[in-house]
């Protein structure tokens, strides 16, 4: 096997087996094609990784590379409900990087999408100056059953799965250059996007969805704006973890509210549906955590509340377009 020409590399990288084989044309022609099953929509996005930005040698081994980038477009279809199928892989090498190491990007992804029986069916190679690794994910919802961010409406309680700011402590770690600390550096580099969790909430009715990459801060604000209302959160009840907080408890709530790449889901619910969402995320040993309330219909603010008193938060969490 051969990958010393863009041609070789294309095929060493092409699935032997595809898990989907029935329903799509992948690897191998000038466009793939993909079936959708009857009853279901198509759910897609891409999300990309630029080497300087998402990570550097420091932070992100070539197989974290490719695990994270798929797990950052996973994590955007499980917040819409929707199950993940395949994937295409737009790739911009520096003509200095080993074979191993883009070999090794692709065995990242291979890892997250074999778990989720997803097909890589696609892609574009070319050469570059730094690394940039786009990749598109197409999924299936059923058909009226998507999470989306402009469902909210008062009295819906607000929720967040897992725990928040531990990719963010974990980048300041790896960029310290600290040993130990291994299950923050874990977050960050290899992040669980919560198929499972989106799945349970599309047997509710009416759920606002969305996915941590930016900060809860952030993106409960794309959830107020976008349903026209107001919303609440509690700071003593935002679930952060125990090596989080003993790492840096300084910073531990910046990196919660505004830290990102947590790749959690936060939403809101009917009050009357939250103890059967509790006990469905019990019953499936998923981590979910009551944070607020949306309070009113209104301007889309978001307000945090600490010791009764009530704070506007900005839209603070990554901005690319913000000078450092
Ligand atoms: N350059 C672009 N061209 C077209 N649409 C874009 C572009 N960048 C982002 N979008 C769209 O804007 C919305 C918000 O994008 P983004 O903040 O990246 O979402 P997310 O945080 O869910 O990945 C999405 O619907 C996305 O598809
Ligand atoms: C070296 C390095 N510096 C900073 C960060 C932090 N960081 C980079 S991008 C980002 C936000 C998420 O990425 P984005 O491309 O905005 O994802 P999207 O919102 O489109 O899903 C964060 C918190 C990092 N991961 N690595
Ligand atoms: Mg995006
Ligand atoms: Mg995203
Ligand atoms: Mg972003």
């Amino acid at each position: 096997m051969s990958v010393s020409d863009e041609f070789g590399f294309i095929s060493s990288i092409q699935p032997q087996a595809l898990f989907h084989g029935d329903k799509v044309v992948g690897i191998g022609d000038d466009a793939a094609i993909v079936g959708m099953d009857e009853g279901f929509e198509s759910v897609v996005c891409v999300d990309t990784m630029v080497e300087g930005v998402h990570f550097n040698p420091d932070t992100m081994k070539p197989y974290d590379i490719g695990y994270k980038a798929l797990a950052a477009n996973i994590s955007d279809i499980a917040a819409m409900g929707g199950i993940p199928l395949y994937y295409l892989v737009s790739i911009s090498i520096p003509k200095a990087w080993p074979e191993e190491e883009l070999l090794d990007i692709y065995k990242g992804m291979k890892a997250l999408g074999d778990q989720y029986r997803m097909d890589l069916i696609g892609g574009d190679t070319t050469s570059g100056k730094s690394l940039v690794l786009s990749v598109f994910v197409i999924g299936k919802v059923e058909k009226g059953k998507r999470l989306l961010r402009s469902n909210a409406t008062p009295g819906d309680l607000v929720f967040v799965s897992g725990t928040l700011g531990d990719s963010a402590a974990g980048l300041d770690v790896l960029l310290q250059g600290h040993s130990g600390w291994d299950e923050l550096k874990r977050k960050h580099q290899n992040p669980a996007p919560q198929v499972e969790l989106g799945r349970i909430l599309t047997a509710f009715d009416r759920v606002a969805l969305n996915d941590v990459s930016d900060g809860i801060a952030s993106e409960l604000m794309e959830i107020a704006e976008a349903s026209h209302v107001d919303i609440v959160i509690n700071k003593d009840t935002l679930p952060l973890s125990t090596s989080m907080v003993q790492y840096k408890e300084e910073k531990a709530l910046k990196w919660a509210l505004a830290g990102g790449e947590d790749f959690e889901l936060v939403g809101t619910i009917s009050a009357k549906d939250w103890s059967l969402l509790q006990k469905r995320c019990q019953d499936a040993d998923i981590q979910i955590t009551q944070i607020g309330e949306v309070t009113a219909i209104g301007k889309g603010q978001v307000f945090l509340k600490d010791e009764g008193q009530s704070v506007l938060m900005k839209k603070e969490g990554y901005n690319h377009f913000l000078k450092e």
